[in-house]
């Protein structure tokens, strides 16, 4: 019998195609995710797992689904998925680490110009109040000589700070682990302390994973010590700040405009997750939402299908994973 493959979410046909050289696929035909309690019910007698950003395993997932044998996520930051829980259980857990790197850079810097120059904002007023002529409303500011500080230099990182090196603006960066002085000379980009960065950078960019060490590391605490007037952008998991200080530094003025991809409802692993956006955040007028397109390009998203279907097929062959995050064998 071949093995059933869960695919929690809508992919390409050519992707589903490629599973069933080797296996049997179940996945939905429209444009959306299996809720929790149909990727249970179908993953109960399934091999593998394509599973994505919308998905949580635990403990509880993993115990049943018996015949688990990888669970393959298309995506990078696998905070929703415990390792350790499914090694234990003999399940491999693979993720696909490089692909999102320059489509989440590109929208990192559309949110970063959008709330500076209240792009969506302004849309906003033309929609609804039409548009009379020139009048001296909605200015901003620019990244043109501004003092841009990214929250974490990883890969995402450093391709947002190859972007805005043409925005003329000055880089700064904070990361436990500080980049090769020839690269920080390449990308303009200085070292600074976490406090100093948030002191005096004119916009911050969140590009952080979700661990224990970053979640609520922007609380109202840290927020306090930003610039008056900055703008706060974030990309990387909505638990890295805490939503409702922003909208308090909102409303007090200490932030100027909030840009976010990711929300804390996505951390679905963290207990006490709020189950909403909160209002006020979604009220305040100089925000800019996205609903987690971080790597939407189609083109992209394809590949990252691809890459997870290939990691499933390595696994059911007996091979090792090209991105494995546990190893069941230990
Ligand atoms: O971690 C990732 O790959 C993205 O945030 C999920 O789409």
């Amino acid at each position: 019998m071949p093995d059933k493959v869960v695919v929690t979410h809508w992919v390409d046909e050519d992707v589903l195609a490629y599973l069933r050289r080797f296996a049997e696929p179940v996945a939905p035909e429209e444009r959306t995710v299996l809720s929790r309690a149909e990727v249970l019910a179908q993953a109960r007698d399934a091999s593998a797992v394509l599973a994505c950003m919308a998905d949580r395993v635990d403990e509880e997932f993993l115990a049943a689904c018996p015949r688990l044998r990888v669970i393959s996520a298309a995506l990078k930051g696998f905070d929703n998925f415990d390792a350790d829980a499914c090694a234990h259980h003999g399940v491999w857990l693979t993720i696909v680490p490089d692909l999102l790197t320059e489509p989440t850079a590109d929208l990192a810097v559309a949110l970063t110009l959008d709330v500076t120059r209240r792009v969506t904002e302004a849309d906003r007023h033309v929609r609804a109040h039409g548009f009379a002529g020139w009048r001296p409303t909605f200015y901003g500011s620019g990244l043109t000589g501004a003092t841009v500080g990214l929250l974490g230099m990883g890969e995402v990182g450093r391709a947002v700070a190859r972007r805005l090196g043409g925005f003329g603006c000055a880089l700064r960066y904070a990361d436990p682990r500080p980049l090769p002085p020839q690269e920080e000379r390449r990308l303009g980009a200085r070292r600074l302390e976490l406090g100093d960065l948030l002191a005096t950078s004119d916009i911050v960019l969140a590009l952080l994973p979700l661990t224990a060490e970053t979640h609520h590391l922007l609380d109202a605490a840290a927020l306090a010590r930003c610039k008056p007037g900055a703008y706060l952008v974030n990309v990387g998991r909505g638990s890295v700040v805490d939503e409702h200080a922003v909208a308090g530094a909102l409303s007090a003025g200490t932030l100027a405009g909030y840009a976010a991809d990711v929300f804390e409802l996505e951390d679905w692993a963290l207990p006490d997750r709020p189950d909403r956006i909160p209002p006020a955040l979604l009220a305040h007028p100089r925000t800019v939402f996205t609903p987690h397109l971080g790597s939407a390009v189609t083109a992209v998203r394809r590949e990252i299908a691809f890459a997870a279907a290939r990691q499933i097929e390595q696994v059911l062959a007996g091979e090792r994973p090209d991105h494995p995050v546990n190893d069941p064998a230990r």
